[in-house]
Order: C-alpha cells, then structure tokens, then sequence
C-alpha cells in the first residue's frame, strides 16, 4: 500500500485552511486523495471548502479517532486558541505535522506528549501552483516512515528538503518561506523603473512578470549556475554591465540589502518562538 493509500484509509486533519491550507488541499485532491479522506477545521470556510463538503469532505465535524495526519496550518498567534481542539491525537499514531512559522517542536510537545511524532516544516506560496520548496524536520518520535509519509503530503505542492537541525528553520523562512515576497516585490520595482523611463503600465508589468518567472525557469533548468547565466547576459561595456554596476554595489547595491532583508525575517521568526 502507497502512502497516499495510507493516508486515504486513516484520513488527514487540515487545522486551518487559509492561504497554505487551501494550497495543499488541492495539491492532495490533485494526487487522486479523495475528498472523503480529508477532515477540515476552519471557523469561516470558503465556498470551495463548501462545496467539497458536499463531495463528502468533513467540514467542521467530529474530531476523526486517529488520522494518519494532523497538519497544522494556522497562524502562530492562534495556536494557543486552536490546539487544544486537537490535543487528544496525541499520544496515538497520528502524525502532528506544522507549517507554522517560528512555532517550535516543543510547544507542540507540550500539547500532544513528546512521545507523539511531530515534524515541523516550512513551505512557501508557489505551492499554490505546485511549485513550492518545502524544509522538514522531525522530533524523536518521528521515525523514518512518519519524515516519508510527511514528505509525501508535501511533496504534493512542490518540492521536499530534510534539514539537520530544527534551528536552520529560521533562516529557511527568512529565505524561502518569505522569498517569494521579496520576488514579488522585484516584480513590482521592474515594473515601477520601466514605467519611469517611458513604458506604458501594462506593457512594464507584462514584460516585468515575464523576465522574472523566464529567469527562474532557466535559473532551475540551465547546466550552468546563476553567476554564469548572469555573465551569459552581460556584454563587454554593454547595457547590463551598467545596470549590474548599480545592482551589485558592494555597499549600496542589492547584496547588503537581500541580507538585512533574509535577517529581518529570520530574526521575526525565532523572535516568534516566544
Ligand atoms: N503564507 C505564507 O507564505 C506561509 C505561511 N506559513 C505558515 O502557515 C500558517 C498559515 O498561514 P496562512 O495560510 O498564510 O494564513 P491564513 O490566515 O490564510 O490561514 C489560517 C487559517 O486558519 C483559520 N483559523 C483561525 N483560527 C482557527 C482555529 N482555531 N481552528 C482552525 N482554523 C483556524 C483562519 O480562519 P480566519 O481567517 O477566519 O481567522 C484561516 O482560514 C501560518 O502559521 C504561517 O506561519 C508558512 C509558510 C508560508
Ligand atoms: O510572513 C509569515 O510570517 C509567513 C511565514 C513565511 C511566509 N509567511
């Protein structure tokens, strides 16, 4: 029997069904995970959340006896609200498995017993189209086939890395979890600048949403790495050797910039810790 195949006998809790919540519900209806199998808890659930209850999802019901997985996907500062909801998985053979920034392992193993398996993980917002990165880690009590069945439900929105130690999460969020933000908002300034130098709106962002999402896809598709692909755009005394000159100051260009911005971020999340 396949994971999923587990998964679908024993039932997955969603706690919290938002942004994240919402992307990997449909990410596990991709995979063939029938609506039947998925229990949800949400105080104001969406129309679509409706309408698959209607196709047999458990919208706001019973606590189920024992899913194969807990996934906890709301806010830091509504945990202490909504974990006691929850709390009686513990000390069974549920999974307890949390997306929640900066919310350590132990606050969970306050509540469900050290003994229950728990693996953190931090994912980021592409997973809405399948193409996040998602970082993992387990406590003690999670042995290899809880980090594979966790994997497995993670590996439905994009892509999976185990880490080391529970303390490279707060740098992982500051970079990946936060950084389609910082992407976006690249987005936003490419448009702004050609906008400033003469390009109507549409045609700025158009070619702003292009050059970027083209430059990741070869980034990821490409033999050769970021620093060869960027010498690979720029001519001797050409057009991006001046934009570069700018871009990558050493003191005033984009380098100093992108690490006070992944420290801020990485700085918020331990702060979350409490
Ligand atoms: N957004 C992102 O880029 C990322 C977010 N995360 C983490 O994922 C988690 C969810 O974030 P996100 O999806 O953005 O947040 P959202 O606010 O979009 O989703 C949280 C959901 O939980 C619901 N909720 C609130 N209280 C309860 C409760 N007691 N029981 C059940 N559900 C409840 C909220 O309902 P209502 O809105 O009505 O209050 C909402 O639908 C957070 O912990 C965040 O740190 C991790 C990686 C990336
Ligand atoms: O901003 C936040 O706190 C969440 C965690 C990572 C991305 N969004």
């Amino acid at each position: 029997m396949g994971i999923f195949d587990r998964i679908a006998d024993k039932g997955i809790l969603l706690l919290g069904c938002g942004k994240m919540g919402s992307a990997m519900l449909e990410g596990w209806l991709s995979k063939g995970l029938p609506p039947q199998a998925i229990h949800v808890r949400d105080p104001n659930p969406s129309d679509r959340l409706k309408a698959l209850a209607g196709q047999g999802l458990h919208l706001n019901a019973d606590l189920p006896a024992a899913p194969a997985i807990c996934l906890v996907a709301v806010k830091p500062q509504m945990m202490g609200a909504a974990l006691p909801d929850v709390a009686a998985l513990g000390g069974g053979p549920t999974l307890v498995l949390s997306i929640a920034a900066g919310t350590p392992i132990a606050r969970f193993e306050q509540v469900f017993g050290a003994a229950t398996p728990i693996v953190r993980a931090m994912p980021n917002t592409p997973a809405a189209i399948g193409r996040g990165i998602t970082a993992l880690i387990g406590n003690d009590a999670a042995g290899p086939a809880h980090l594979d069945m966790a994997e497995a439900v993670l590996a439905a929105i994009g892509e999976t890395v185990r880490l080391e130690h529970e303390d490279q999460i707060d740098a992982v969020t500051g970079l990946s979890g936060s950084g389609p933000a910082y992407v976006f908002h690249l987005i936003e300034c490419l448009a702004a600048a050609g906008e400033a130098e003469g390009l109507a709106p549409a045609l700025a962002m158009r070619l702003a949403k292009a050059t970027v999402a083209g430059a990741g896809m070869l980034a990821m598709e490409a033999d050769e790495g970021p620093a060869q692909l960027r010498a690979n755009v720029t001519s001797p005394n050409g057009t991006t050797q001046a934009g570069l000159a700018v871009l990558m100051d050493a003191e005033n260009g984009l380098p100093p910039l992108i690490r006070a911005t992944v420290a801020a971020a990485a700085g918020r999340s331990r702060e979350l810790k409490g």
